[in-house]
């Protein structure tokens, strides 16, 4: 559904993703995970169309949607959740989700698709009337994920949901994530929590300086795996930690 090809991304001379590559099946739930600075975020950007990568490929379906603008990739069908939860904080809840349809013209469907998304999140109905600034952390998460889906995205990439939530919150965001998934979305969450990424995901990348520096289904991974890959070293039979990166 969706391939990430060797893409170079920098800001201004200082590269910051250096020939990362990814790609998420139809129905999948993939977390990103890596330490501060890893390059995530930049990547997640890249794919949103809002940097342009100067070396790489990113195709969505199979179709080039390399260095298109953010508005193209959006209508192509990638949804993206930035960090920071950024709700329209005057807008009531319902006013916050209809804007995430704003460029539809299928008014029937873009009726179903807010019935859906607060069948998904129940705490949104109940505070239906209620501005979006007013919401709790959690809410507000809940809020943004549900606008993303009202645009029918083939793919939602999700920049770090769990920013900021206390650990209760968290899990109830990722209840949510996977069912979504169960119910045939793909998404591609971005996470600095290596148990959080075990206990939620299909398949898992690791990024670490710009680089993938691991990659491989959940069920086949432990911690330690993600955590050598993490802060950058293999830990060796010999338990000498061997290879550094
Ligand atoms: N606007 C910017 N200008 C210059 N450098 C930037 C900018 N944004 C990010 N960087 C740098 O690019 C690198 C990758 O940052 P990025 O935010 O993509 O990492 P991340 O893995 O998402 O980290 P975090 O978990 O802290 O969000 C870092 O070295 C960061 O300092």
């Amino acid at each position: 559904m969706l391939e990430v090809e060797t893409i170079e991304v920098s800001y201004g001379r200082i590269p910051a993703v250096r020939g990362l590559s990814f790609r998420v099946d139809k129905g999948e739930l993939v977390t990103i995970v890596g330490p501060n600075g890893a390059g995530k975020s930049t990547t997640m950007m890249t794919i949103a169309g809002a940097l342009t990568p100067t070396r790489g490929l990113i195709r969505l379906g199979g179709v080039d949607i390399t260095g298109k603008r953010p508005e193209e990739i959006a209508r192509l069908g990638i949804s993206f959740v930035p960090e920071g939860r950024h709700v329209f904080s005057q807008l009531t809840v319902g006013e916050n989700l209809l804007i995430g349809a704003d460029m539809r013209r299928d008014r029937a469907a873009v009726r179903s698709d807010y019935d859906r998304a607060l069948a998904y999140f129940p705490i949104l109905k109940e505070r239906l009337e209620m501005p979006g600034g007013k919401l709790s952390g959690g809410e507000q998460q809940q809020l943004v994920i549900a606008r993303a889906l009202m645009t029918r995205p083939k793919v939602v990439l999700v920049d770090e949901p769990s920013l900021g939530l206390a650990p209760i919150i968290v899990d109830l965001v990722y209840d949510i994530l996977r069912k979504l998934r169960d119910e045939g979305s793909t998404l591609v969450v971005v996470e600095q929590s290596t148990h959080r990424a075990l206990e939620n995901a299909d398949r898992i990348y690791v990024v670490r300086n710009g680089q993938v520096t691991l990659e491989g289904a959940s069920a086949k991974l432990t911690d330690k795996d993600l955590e050598n890959a993490y802060f950058g070293f293999e830990d060796k039979t010999d338990g000498v930690a061997a290879v550094h990166f």
